[in-house]
């Protein structure tokens, strides 16, 4: 499979590693201000930043090469993105983290709050932490986990570090080069339920990403990490 890597970035160091070794080959490697050339690429990889996703998504599909986007912190555009795919008939995953291990934990955490949603003495909390380079905050990681409780609470809407007090409140901590925590953390007076996620290194994400780029070669439709991993 011929991959175009768009970002070559921390995570696009990992995932060509992985790719290589899996007998791919990398056609193009795209940062910042380089020329946007896919040279032949069957597939893209975006692992860029958020001010540059969604421009390089369109340019992909315009061109007819599917997409498997990594990239957080653009999500006001998704719906455009999507669009754009449609009109394309192209192929496009995106996914707030690519783990096998996220991607579990995201059904695991969907299912506690689902029997959380009764315990009306638990106060509910997400927690993210990560690197000192992080550009975004909260993590997407870290939105999608709050969409899964909030689809089975009374609150509406999440918010930054408890700034809106009836929301659920995501903390965001920036420390050291922390790969990526999560936790969602039930606590009442005479005790505290937490679930954590621990990645401990990036080879998770990079190798879920290249597990969906295999995946949707041949395909055209918007999917999800569900789908690739039969969850
Ligand atoms: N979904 C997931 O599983 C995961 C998602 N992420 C997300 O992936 C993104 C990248 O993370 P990470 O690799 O750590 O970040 P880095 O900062 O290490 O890499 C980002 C790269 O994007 C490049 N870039 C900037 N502008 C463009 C552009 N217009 N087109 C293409 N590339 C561009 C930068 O190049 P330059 O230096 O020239 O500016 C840089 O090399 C982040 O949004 C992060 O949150 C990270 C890990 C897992
Ligand atoms: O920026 C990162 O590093 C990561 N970003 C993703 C996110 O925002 O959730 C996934 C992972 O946690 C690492």
């Amino acid at each position: 499979m011929k991959i175009a890597l768009l970002g070559y970035g921390r995570m696009g160091k990992m995932i060509e590693g992985i790719a290589l070794d899996r007998g791919h080959s990398i056609v193009a490697k795209i940062d910042n201000n380089d020329p946007f050339e896919l040279n032949g690429a069957e597939v893209a990889i975006d692992f860029s930043t958020p001010d540059a996703a969604f421009g390089n998504l369109t340019k992909c599909f315009a061109q007819g090469v599917p997409v498997i986007c990594g990239t957080t912190g653009w999500l006001d555009r998704f719906d455009e993105a999507v669009a754009n795919c449609s009109k394309h008939d192209g192929g496009f995953i995106y996914a707030s983290n690519f783990s096998l291990g996220v991607n579990l934990f995201f059904e695991l955490n969907k299912k506690l709050a689902q029997m959380m949603q009764p315990q009306k003495d638990y106060k509910t909390s997400l927690t993210e932490i990560h690197h000192i380079h992080k550009l975004d905050a909260p993590s997407g990681t870290g939105i999608t986990l709050a969409e899964g409780v909030l689809a089975h609470s009374d609150k509406e809407n999440w918010s930054l570090d408890g700034k809106v007090a009836e929301d659920l409140p995501i903390y965001s901590i920036r420390e050291g080069e922390v790969p990526g925590t999560h936790t969602v953390t039930y606590e009442s007076k005479v005790d505290t339920i937490e679930i954590t996620h621990e990645a401990h290194n990036r080879e998770g994400f990079a190798l879920g990403a290249v597990v969906a780029a295999e995946w949707i070669i041949g395909k055209t439709g918007i999917f999800t990490m569900k789908d690739v991993l039969g969850l």
